[in-house]
């Protein structure tokens, strides 16, 4: 397996509960019937998860992220029991999820960005009446979380509107109300953000940030808004192709992904390109000049070089863009699979 992890792809050793999630070399193939001709059909298996090994500590944030059809959510469908793995170990909270899906239920929340889990056509606060029964939640500890998400979702002139005269943004804040309110130690959220417009955006990551940092809820966020795991998540996983590419910090991915950093440097005049060993010039504009080096390297020897050789009058440091970064890895991965199957 290609993992080019940072630790391994285990969460935090030193944590009292590091494997709260826990997936050892998980599989899902899915079997599936194609017709290729009059009375004719193909049978083909796809391998949606391939051997995913990983393990999330209690109170962890974690960001798990890949191109459509990576096998996200093929993976969290299985943290919460409706699909079954086709092999290897998962437990969340040692339960299987699949054996015990309805024990599990009362233990975690899930919430799908691009699905309500509410009722449609009720006012808000009825589908969590509802809720309320269905998960027999006790009435204190309702009441309890119900005004916690109202007040901090800011939800309370909408209690009484039906669901679909809100608009996404709002209905997002009503589900992720919904997934709360039996008071769940997992958040799963699969595009929690998506077509939200800015202010909604801040509000939920806000509201998530909060949550975890006061109530320890472990947080799995599948995104592909990779300013949602920039300001959430100390963590994240890449899949694709079913495999597990990446597990670490984000800060870890510009090498993983082999990026480069670019030294911006101001000269007091307008020179030719600088010419330092281990970097390179890729633009000039005036006396300012960009060298783009490896990010993985130091800066501070390649400044001292440039400092020793040039009139230096000012300098910064730029990280890679974390989109290139991420959309380098996608390809690279692409290629190898290709290459793979010829
Ligand atoms: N029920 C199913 N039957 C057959 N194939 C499936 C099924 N569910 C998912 N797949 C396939 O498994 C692979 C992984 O899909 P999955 O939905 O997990 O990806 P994803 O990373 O969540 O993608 P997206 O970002 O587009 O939601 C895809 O090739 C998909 O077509």
């Amino acid at each position: 397996m290609v993992v080019m992890g940072v630790d391994g792809g285990f969460a935090d050793a030193d944590s009292a509960d590091p494997g709260f999630i826990e997936l050892d070399r998980v599989e899902k193939v899915f079997d599936v019937r194609k017709r290729t001709g009059f009375l004719k059909r193909e049978r083909r298996q796809v391998r949606a998860v391939d051997a995913i090994s990983f393990s999330v500590a209690r109170g962890e944030m974690v960001g798990y992220i890949g191109p459509n059809g990576a096998g996200k959510s093929t993976t969290i469908k299985m943290l919460t029991g409706i699909l079954t793995p086709s092999g290897g170990r998962l437990r969340v909270a040692g339960i299987d999820p699949s054996r015990e899906r309805t024990r599990l239920a009362q233990r975690i929340g899930v919430v799908f960005g691009q699905r309500t889990t509410l009722w449609w056509d009720l006012p808000l606060i009825d589908s969590y009446r509802l809720m309320h029964r269905m998960y027999r939640i006790p009435d204190a500890r309702y009441r309890e979380n119900l005004d916690r998400c109202v007040e901090l979702l800011e939800l309370a002139d909408l209690l009484d509107v039906p669901v679909r005269q809100l608009s996404l943004g709002q209905r997002m804040r009503g589900d992720i109300a919904a997934a709360l309110l039996h008071d769940p130690e997992v958040l799963y959220l699969d595009e929690p953000t998506i077509g939200l417009d800015v202010i909604s955006k801040a509000r939920v990551r806000g509201f998530l940030r909060d949550l975890n940092a006061e109530r320890g809820t472990t947080v799995l966020l599948t995104t592909h808004d990779l300013q949602d795991i920039e300001q959430l998540c100390s963590r994240v996983m890449v899949i694709d192709h079913g495999r597990l590419m990446y597990d670490g910090p984000l800060a870890g991915l510009h090498e993983a992904g082999g990026g480069e950093r670019t030294l911006v440097v101001d000269l007091e005049r307008e020179l030719p390109p600088i010419e330092v060993p281990g970097a390179r010039v890729v633009r000039v504009e005036g006396p300012r000049q960009w060298l783009a080096f490896p990010a993985a390297e130091s800066a501070a020897p390649l400044v001292a070089r440039i400092a020793d050789g040039y009139p230096l009058v000012d300098l910064s440091v730029r990280e890679p863009d974390i989109e290139a970064v991420i959309a380098k890895m996608y390809a690279g991965s692409a290629a190898g699979a290709e290459r793979a199957a010829s």
